[in-house]
């Protein structure tokens, strides 16, 4: 594809060269492309989020004079400077700057920036995964540094709105999904609810409701019927498969890589309590971000709100959906797993095992891991403009800690798995599918290692009954030639 040049933005120090045209295939995707959904991103909707957090911080000074006292006003001015003038930083395209303060995770990002070749430092010429989670993390860095508000999460409003506003939609859930039998069909129901809950993802505007419905009386079972036709891999089967077995050998833990707090984490739960409640998992783990992220993304202390919420719900069965899952957690069935700052890195999966190896071990332990998201589905596949129909071992570059699915609404252009000629079709009837959420993923890869004991590369027969058709323990070696490395 031809890229034409054009100008430089604002700032004549830095001689940005911005490209005319969207992202070409094999490149990593970057805001220099001007038709990607990642300049526009970095140009439009980044800093509306910074100039709505200087907003909110500054409606709350009030509650917050309450709170700590006067002084507090020095860290919500200085604050509410630091962000207007990483908002510059981002609109004038400035190189990224080394962390000096407090944060506990210093040194792994200076030393990832230490490493960034010149050319791909600043915000619009560098990697979009690298840009935005350097934008985040620079965000909470204010406040971390700050004397009063160093345990402030800024969108901690927003996620708890995203479930308060969702009452409805979790009472007809739940009335629906208790108590369900161990089958394929219901498995593959709560995992579609999964996956559509991805969807509805509200604070980051994913879903755009029509004039005639609202939040509040959402008919969710319906819609997630209708957005199945949107399904454009399915790899339920596997996943069932995989977890149905039972193998003496081999753990029966499923780690769950969160992604948003608020409704979505409420389905995402339903679903791993189906899972405990069927045998199908003797421990879910959870993963969760250190620091507010990403907006709506879910930390430790909002599980435990969320939890508390429903059980002071006056309904019956959100209240007792809220208690099962306290005892849930009191009995460690489901558990949050060890604090990690590699999810709050701007690093794709594939390094995870150089740069985090106790999270690497942690999940080689389990039978499966289940990314959740589109922003992991982009760390997994490195943030990389693949073949569309490029497999998904491939795009893993070798992260195969375990058995692995990736459950994620399509919010950019990063993809792989799919048909051949599929995407061409789509782009034609729908030029904005790639970025509406409206199309999902269920995708899976069986580990290296065989869970069942034998060597990659030899067929298992799998024998149990309620395995839906037999599985090929197969090694997949396939390798691919990177144009570009991160
Ligand atoms: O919550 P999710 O599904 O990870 O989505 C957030 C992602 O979607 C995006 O909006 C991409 O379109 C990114 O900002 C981010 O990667």
């Amino acid at each position: 594809m031809m890229v034409l040049r054009t100008s430089i933005i604002s700032d004549k120090s830095q001689e940005t060269e911005l490209l005319e045209g969207p992202t070409p295939r094999h490149s990593l995707l970057s805001g220099r492309y001007k038709q990607s959904f990642a300049y526009l991103s970095l140009r439009t909707r980044m800093p509306g989020i910074m100039q709505q957090m200087i907003m909110r911080i500054t409606s709350e000074s009030p509650s917050l004079v309450e709170q700590f006292g006067e002084d507090v006003m020095n860290d919500v001015r200085h604050i509410v400077d630091c962000v207007d003038r990483l908002k510059n930083e981002l609109n004038r395209d400035r190189q990224f700057i080394f962390f000096h303060g407090n944060e506990p995770d210093k040194a792994e990002w200076n030393a990832f920036l230490t490493e960034l070749p010149r050319p791909k430092k600043s915000f619009f010429r560098a990697c979009w995964l690298h840009a935005e989670c350097y934008l985040y993390r620079r965000l909470y860095s204010f406040f971390e540094n700050s004397r009063y508000l160093n345990g402030y999460d800024p969108f901690n409003h927003l996620k708890m709105d995203d479930l308060t506003i969702s009452t409805n939609a979790m009472k007809s859930l739940a009335k629906a999904t208790r108590g369900l039998a161990k089958s394929f069909d219901n498995f593959s129901n709560l995992l579609r609810i999964v996956l559509w809950s991805n969807h509805y993802e509200i604070t980051l505007g994913a879903y755009e409701f029509s004039e005639e419905e609202s939040r509040t009386d959402i008919n969710v079972l319906a819609q997630v019927a209708d957005l199945d036709r949107n399904l454009l891999v399915d790899d339920s089967t596997y996943i069932w498969n995989c977890l149905i077995k039972k193998r003496e050998c081999s753990s029966n833990i499923v780690d769950f890589i969160c992604d948003n707090g608020g409704f979505e984490f409420f389905t995402d739960m339903l679903f791993l309590e189906y899972l405990i409640e069927n045998d199908l998992a003797s421990q879910v783990r959870l993963h969760v971000k250190a620091i507010p992220w990403y907006i709506s993304d879910l930390m430790a202390k909002d599980i435990e709100w969320t939890i508390n919420y429903l059980i002071q719900q006056t309904d019956a069965i959100l209240s007792s959906v809220g208690s099962r899952w306290l005892h849930l957690m009191n009995t460690e069935k489901i558990i949050v797993a060890p604090q990690s700052y590699f999810w709050t890195g701007p690093q794709p999966y594939f390094v995870m095992v150089e740069l985090d190896l106790e999270l690497y071990k942690l999940l080689t332990s389990s039978r499966l891991v289940i990314f959740k998201g589109d922003l992991n589905y982009r760390k997994l596949l490195g943030d990389f403009i693949w073949d569309s129909a490029e497999e998904f071992i491939t795009c893993l570059r070798g992260f195969r800690p375990t058995n692995i699915a990736a459950i994620r609404t399509v919010k950019c252009e990063v993809i792989c798995g799919l048909p051949e000629g599929m995407s061409d079709t789509l782009l034609r009837s729908d030029p904005m599918w790639m970025i509406s959420s409206n199309y999902g993923l269920i995708q899976y890869t069986d580990s290296l290692k065989c869970a069942c004991g034998l060597l990659s590369g030899t067929t298992c027969n799998m024998t149990n009954k309620d395995a839906l058709q037999p599985l090929a323990c197969s090694s997949f070696s396939r390798r691919t030639t990177l144009k570009e490395h991160m």
